[in-house]
């Protein structure tokens, strides 16, 4: 292994990729100790190259969706949040999302399986990409409370690029006002 990776970083360093853009990171943890992984991956967003903190919103716990729906005997989740204006490009910034995973102890089971850290970039200024390796803006995220409730709470007026605005979202959802 690279020394950078070794050190939980891509292997290339970092080119701008132009103006900053303000993207959209959902945080998610149902192992291990929840809130201090959840503040800890915050404060290692704010430490990203070229990249500041906004915001990051207060962790609210939901029970684990899974493949088979909600399960009430799965470790429930604490999610989150954050806002960040980076030049990183959006497949750069993934792959430091994926090296924070890393950092706190993140393994790749199942998918929706229990996870100490999940790191989802959830919108990147108006990128829209089809490419597996990054789906913009995510493509769960219009479905998913505990993604809409936090953003919403620290940016009442914000859109997932190209499907809507984030409250019209969440009261299309259970428990919403629609
Ligand atoms: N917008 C995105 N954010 C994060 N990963 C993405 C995105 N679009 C595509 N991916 C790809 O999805 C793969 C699986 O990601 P991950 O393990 O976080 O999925 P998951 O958390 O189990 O499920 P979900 O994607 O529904 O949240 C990653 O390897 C990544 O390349
Ligand atoms: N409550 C909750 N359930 C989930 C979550 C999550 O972050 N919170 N993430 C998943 C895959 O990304 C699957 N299920």
């Amino acid at each position: 292994m690279s020394r950078r990776l070794a050190e939980g970083m891509p292997p290339t360093p970092p080119r701008a990729a132009g103006p900053a853009q303000r993207a959209v990171i959902a945080l998610g943890a149902n192992l291990g100790e929840r809130a201090d992984t959840i503040a800890e991956a915050i404060a290692d967003l704010g430490r990203l190259p070229m990249t500041s903190l906004v915001a990051a919103a207060e962790p609210i716990e939901s029970v684990a969706i899974t493949l088979g729906g909600p399960d009430a005997d799965a470790p429930r989740y604490l999610n989150t949040v954050a806002l960040v204006d980076t030049r990183l490009a959006p497949s750069l910034l993934l792959g430091y999302l994926h090296a924070i995973e890393g950092r706190h102890g993140r393994e790749r089971r199942e998918r929706w399986g229990s996870r100490t850290l999940d790191l989802d970039l959830i919108a990147y200024g108006d990128v829209r990409s089809n490419e597996p390796a990054l789906v913009l803006p995510h493509p769960r995220a219009a479905e998913r409370d505990f993604v809409l409730d936090p953003w919403l709470s620290i940016d009442p007026d914000a859109v997932l690029p190209g499907v809507g605005t984030v409250a019209d979202l969440r009261a299309a959802l259970p428990g919403g006002t629609a």
